[in-house]
């Protein structure tokens, strides 16, 4: 599989945009017409630092508007696909991107096209040029992919393809099978891009929300199926239009960038049982071992964990570490760490392979992290995701060796006795790393998406996505806050039996809950019928309260230490949801 991208994924100038795509190991890339115009290199400069860079220039792109256009403005047409294609034999690269006509085309008949199409061609077979038309969704007579196809070949010229995209098929609605039925030589090359599912127009949609394989909705995997069974051969580029990529490090992006194509190969590879491009499947989790909390001073964490009855489990035998249980949950607290503020720095993650999970995360491109570790002490192994949170593996069951490391605590029994369990992790990602965060869970971890909800806090709405393991044993929302506002800080959520004791236990033990204003439970009493007297105990401790078909959830907040809180949650009955109704309230409580 060649790896190729569309200069316009990324920020920065051209140059710097060349470096990028080179440095992460594409093999080559899309050279947008526009970048070119702006930087202040020459093509041959251009060209120089490609050939320097290993990078190919597969394709410059696009042209536009040239077909339908009437017979009288056809020889402007052609006069400036002259100048691009000096332009082109200046970069040494021969293949050219016509989009379909969105602007000056008038006349829609096929015969016009088919014979405007073909000269277009020919000018172009006269300096050596191949010609790529791609259909845009949004183009004035041709749109769909089949059509664009069915004038091509009519055209019948041996530099005459096809260009696909998969947002341009797939934002559509199209059947993508038809892409079968195209002569493998004749798909001149391919675009790749995923998108959210969004109600917007088209060329908004396209040019503003495209996203990497993988963060989207779109069935990449199933499509790049249909591309290759064709027998196209070509390499898999990416042309993703999105303004946060368009303003993150370019570095980063290209990184981000790789490790998607290499997630949607290893998919498509595995669902048509192709042995190539295949990596290591992933390990999904079956739960968390650990989550370990990093500061300077987390005394104040020791005394919170003791308030929401976790048991303390001792001390690292080598390091200023610390360990708390309640039931299988488990917290660790670092004090190892340079910055003042309490922060989640690693998440343990349970499976049956801890060395598969490595190769997995290895093969899409994560970096692996170490620790120092000394005789006798388990080393984790565990690779950084984008924001730099750390994930590590633990064989399954937690036999759990490295909890040996740790003495001077009540015993393990303890800590199962006090009954509880992670119910869920809530990770705040800043608006650059959200999306690489989503690759991240569902390409390494095998995480899937579930719901996407937008709530609205005091500085902003924020965008929570939930992302589980398919049973539901890992359960992670990945929450986007607004650009403006400050970092959000992250909780870890502990499910216990009965929430209500444990609120009071916390009371009596001196912690002061997040405060909940009243107007919330004048609230409830509206949004559901609830009983009076559980409804004051709600009331009297502070606790919040959702309802969905399947039961209640009933859940509160410590306040926050630094850039960490906690949640403590009962679920009765099967309710499956996390709460959001009462989001808006608790990211007020907080303000
Ligand atoms: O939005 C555009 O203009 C545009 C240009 C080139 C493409 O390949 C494309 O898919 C869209
Ligand atoms: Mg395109």
């Amino acid at each position: 599989m060649r790896t190729s991208i569309a200069t316009v994924c990324l920020s920065g100038q051209l140059a710097e945009k060349l470096h990028a795509c080179a440095e992460a190991g594409f093999d080559g890339v899309e050279i947008m017409d526009a970048d070119l115009v702006a930087a202040p290199e020459s093509p041959e400069e251009i060209r120089a630092l490609c050939a320097r860079l290993g990078l190919r220039i597969d394709m410059f792109q696009p042209f536009r508007d040239a077909e339908g256009v009437p017979e009288s403005d056809f020889a402007e047409v052609l006069r400036r696909a002259e100048a691009k294609f000096d332009v082109m034999e200046r970069l040494g690269t021969d293949l050219m991107l016509l989009c379909s006509n969105v602007a000056t085309a008038t006349i829609g008949d096929d015969e016009t096209l088919v014979r405007q199409l073909g000269e277009f061609a020919d000018r172009a077979a006269a300096r050596g040029i191949r010609i790529a038309y791609e259909a845009l969704a949004w183009g004035r007579f041709v749109q769909d992919y089949r059509h664009a196809w069915n004038l091509v070949r009519r055209a019948d010229r041996p530099n005459l393809g096809v260009c696909l995209d998969s947002f341009h098929i797939l934002s559509l609605g199209l059947d993508p099978s038809g892409i079968e039925q195209i002569d493998a030589e004749k798909i001149f090359f391919l675009q790749l891009a995923d998108a959210p599912d969004l109600d917007l127009d088209v060329l908004s949609w396209s040019r503003h929300h495209r996203l990497f394989p993988g963060e989207g909705s779109f069935e990449l995997p199933a499509f790049l199926s249909h591309v290759l069974r064709a027998g196209y051969s070509g390499p898999l580029s990416l042309e993703v239009f999105n303004d946060t990529f368009r303003q993150t490090d370019a570095r980063e992006t290209a990184d981000h960038a790789l490790r998607s194509l290499r997630w949607l190969a290893d998919q498509t590879a595995a669902a048509n049982g192709w042995s190539e491009d295949r990596l290591q499947a992933p390990q999904v989790p079956r739960g968390v071992d650990f989550v370990e909390v990093a500061g300077e001073d987390l005394t104040e964490l020791d005394q919170l964990l003791d308030q929401l009855g976790f048991i303390f489990g001792g001390r690292h035998r080598s390091k200023p570490v610390r360990l708390w249980s309640r039931g299988s949950a488990r917290v660790i607290l670092n004090e190892q760490a340079r910055e003042s503020q309490p922060r989640v720095a690693s998440v343990g993650m349970l499976v049956d392979d801890t060395e598969a999970a490595m190769h997995r995360a290895l093969g899409i491109g994560a970096d692996e992290v170490f620790r120092r570790t000394f005789a006798g002490e388990q080393r984790l192994r565990g690779v950084a995701s984008p924001d730099g949170t750390q994930v590590f593996w633990s064989d399954r069951p937690p036999s759990a060796s490295w909890i040996q490391e740790f003495a001077g605590g009540e015993t393990e029994h303890a800590g199962a006795a006090a009954g509880g369990a992670v119910d869920h992790i809530n990770l705040g990602y800043s608006w650059e790393r959200f999306d690489a965060a989503v690759l991240f869970h569902t390409s390494v971890l095998g995480l899937e998406s579930e719901s996407t909800a937008e709530l609205p806090g005091p500085r902003g709405l924020v965008r929570s996505t939930v992302m589980r393991t398919p049973d539901g044993a890992v359960q992670l929302a990945l929450n986007l806050a607004p650009p403006s506002a400050p970092a959000l800080a992250r909780h870890v959520a502990i499910r216990v039996d009965d929430v209500t004791d444990v609120a009071r236990l916390a009371r009596d033990r001196g912690l002061s809950l997040l405060r909940i204003p009243q107007n919330y439970y004048d609230d409830l009493g509206a949004r559901f019928d609830i009983d009076p007297a559980e409804l004051a105990e709600l009331r009297e401790l502070g606790l919040l309260y959702d309802r969905d078909e399947h039961g209640a959830f009933v859940h509160f907040y410590t306040p926050t230490f630094g850039g960490v809180f906690f949640e403590m949650v009962e679920r009765r009955g099967g309710y499956v949801g996390f709460g959001a109704a009462s989001t808006p309230v608790r990211l007020n409580a907080q303000q």
